[in-house]
């Protein structure tokens, strides 16, 4: 029998948790693998009764999840505060959010889930409470190294047969300039080239890289970042044997007979990279962390405070992460 995939809480305030559980109460109607929850069992009890979701919750090691599944929700559960106050978020639960994503990649790292299937954390609430890293990206680079170096983490949105992914992520676009530089987008290249032959198996992968500044800086006339950073960086790239093209204007890299050429689209910018696929596919989009040496997927959408605790949120995104991730770690038949 398969291992479960390791699904995190979340933000409790946000959607997080109602939707693993309407998930975990969907399954059979919707096809879904075992999972276990690494969050606090008392919580999503709570949060399960608000909704007037009829499920158990047993609280078990990730090795006995799939002793359970198909009675209970089987919860990994992690000490501390967790208060069920849908919409208010409170720092008390950041270290059980934070120590949530920890197990859950220590479970998978050392084989005893299959892959990671993360729920919106709420970025504001876990650096007031002291937490370092931009987001989960750069969080689990740091813990997939298990105390060695981080290997550069690369975020990509993905919907089908599209695929972006920001060179920068949760910075200030004033800083966006400053932090382009050849070998970050030569690094970028490298990783997205690997991870789409490894994990989406395309053999000879093609990447459009989309320029900064409008029109890809019109032959320099318009900022010069294009010319000189990034076209070098694409030339780079191409010694390496990466099939990478472009700078190319980005308004119109997304018009589909153009973004259906490549594989995937390197941006330069988080909205660059992420209004396409929220635009197109907000209700099935999904994150993948590539440059990992586990799978890592999460739906696209954020905590969505005002829907938290109503039962109102879709949990389609969520389902297609869940998907995504059993699709790429299912043992070879
Ligand atoms: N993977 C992650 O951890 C992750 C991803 C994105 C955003 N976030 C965080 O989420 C927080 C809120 O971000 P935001 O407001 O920009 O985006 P959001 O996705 O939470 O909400 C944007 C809008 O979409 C709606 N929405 C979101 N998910 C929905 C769903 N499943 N069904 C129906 N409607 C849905 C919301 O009600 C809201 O109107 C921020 O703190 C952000 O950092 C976390
Ligand atoms: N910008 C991402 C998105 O909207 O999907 C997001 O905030 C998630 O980031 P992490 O996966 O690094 O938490």
């Amino acid at each position: 029998m398969t291992r479960p995939l390791a699904l995190t809480m979340g933000e409790p305030a946000g959607i997080g948790p109602d939707l693993l559980l309407a998930l975990y109460a969907q399954r059979e109607a919707r096809g879904l693998p075992p999972f276990v929850v690494f969050g606090h069992g008392g919580f999503l009890k709570a949060r399960a009764q608000r909704l007037g979701l009829d499920i158990a919750i047993a609280t078990v090691d990730a090795d006995n999840a799939l002793d359970v599944f198909a009675q209970a929700l089987p919860v990994v559960s992690i000490d501390g505060t967790v208060e069920d106050t849908p919409g208010a978020p409170d720092q008390h639960a950041a270290p059980v959010v934070i120590n949530a994503i920890t197990q859950a990649v220590e479970a998978t790292m050392t084989g005893h889930c299959r892959a990671v299937v993360t729920a919106p954390i709420h970025k504001g609430a876990l650096y007031h409470a002291g937490f370092k890293h931009p987001g989960h990206t750069e969080f689990l680079a740091e813990l997939c190294a298990m105390g060695g170096t981080p290997k550069l983490p690369v975020m990509m949105l993905a919907h089908d047969d599209l695929r972006t992914v920001p060179l920068t992520i949760h910075v200030p676009i004033k800083d966006v300039p400053g932090l382009i530089n050849r070998k970050l987008i030569l690094e970028t290249l490298k990783v997205m080239s690997h991870d789409l032959r490894q994990r989406f198996h395309i053999a000879a992968p093609r990447i459009a890289v989309a320029g900064l500044n409008p029109h890809a800086g019109e032959g320099g006339t318009i900022g010069r970042e294009d010319v000189e950073i990034i076209g070098p960086a694409i030339a780079d790239a191409q010694a390496e044997g990466i099939d990478a093209i472009g700078p190319l204007p980005g308004d119109t890299l997304f018009y589909p007979p153009h973004w259906r050429q490549y594989d995937a689209v390197l941006a330069m910018y988080h909205d660059q990279a992420l209004i396409p696929i929220k635009t197109v596919a907000f209700d099935a989009g999904v994150n993948i962390t590539l440059g990992l040496p586990i799978v890592r997927t999460s739906p696209d959408h954020g905590t969505a405070f005002d829907l938290a605790g109503t039962g109102k949120a879709s949990p389609s995104s969520f389902a297609a992460a869940i998907a995504m991730a059993d699709q790429m770690t299912a043992p070879k038949p």
